[in-house]
């Protein structure tokens, strides 16, 4: 698995660091309200994972999987829920908790989504951000680390549902990738 890594973006230390920010933030702008952390399944687990241990104000989580990219590196562009929140969200703060954005349509939809069910309020929190790649322009409350046009795994975020295991974040070589794809 690690020979198939170009190189490393993100270790785990600085990881954490974006996580303890962005943890310290959220929790000074979240008191007093009803903040629900939204993990987006599966690529977020561990960012959530590791934001989570930083938010010192109560919260309640919640999980709902979304999926647009099938086997591949590139978005479809159609996006469906695979499994929705199990918490109502009329009233809530939802914030929702993303690995990495990159053309904007899987938070594009979700933002959408929300539109209809009377939430407080709806923001965004991303470990990762590729400016460069958007299609849709989403509203960024808290971004980690902005990143180019590479393909990137690691600490949740796979390449045909594999590498999510690995600890830090890495460059894919493109020889994994480009013989497979068109
Ligand atoms: O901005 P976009 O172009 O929409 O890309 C970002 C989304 O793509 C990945 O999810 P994916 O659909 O691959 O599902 P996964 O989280 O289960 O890996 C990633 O976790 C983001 O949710
Ligand atoms: N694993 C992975 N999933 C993505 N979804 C959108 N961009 C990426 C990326 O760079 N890596």
């Amino acid at each position: 698995m690690e020979n198939d890594i170009k190189e490393v973006l993100l270790t785990p230390e600085q990881i954490t660091a974006i996580a303890k920010d962005i943890g310290t933030q959220i929790s000074k702008d979240y008191k007093g309200k009803n903040l629900v952390l939204l993990c987006l399944l599966k690529g977020s687990i561990c960012f959530m994972a590791e934001l989570m241990k930083y938010i010192t104000i109560p919260c309640v989580i919640d999980f709902m999987a979304v999926s647009s990219y099938g086997s591949g590196t590139e978005s479809s562009g159609r996006v469906n829920i695979v499994k929705d929140m199990s918490t109502p969200a009329e009233n809530m703060d939802i914030l929702i908790v993303e690995d990495i954005i990159d053309s904007g349509n899987t938070l594009s939809f979700m933002l959408q989504y929300f539109k209809a069910k009377n939430c407080a309020s709806v923001e965004i929190a991303t470990l990762l951000n590729k400016p460069s790649r958007r299609k849709k322009e989403v509203p960024v409350k808290y971004s980690g680390q902005e990143i180019d046009d590479l393909f990137v795994v690691g600490f949740g975020l796979d390449y045909a549902e594999y590498y999510r295991n690995l600890p830090y974040i890495g460059v894919l070589k493109e020889s994994v990738y480009s013989d497979t794809e068109e």
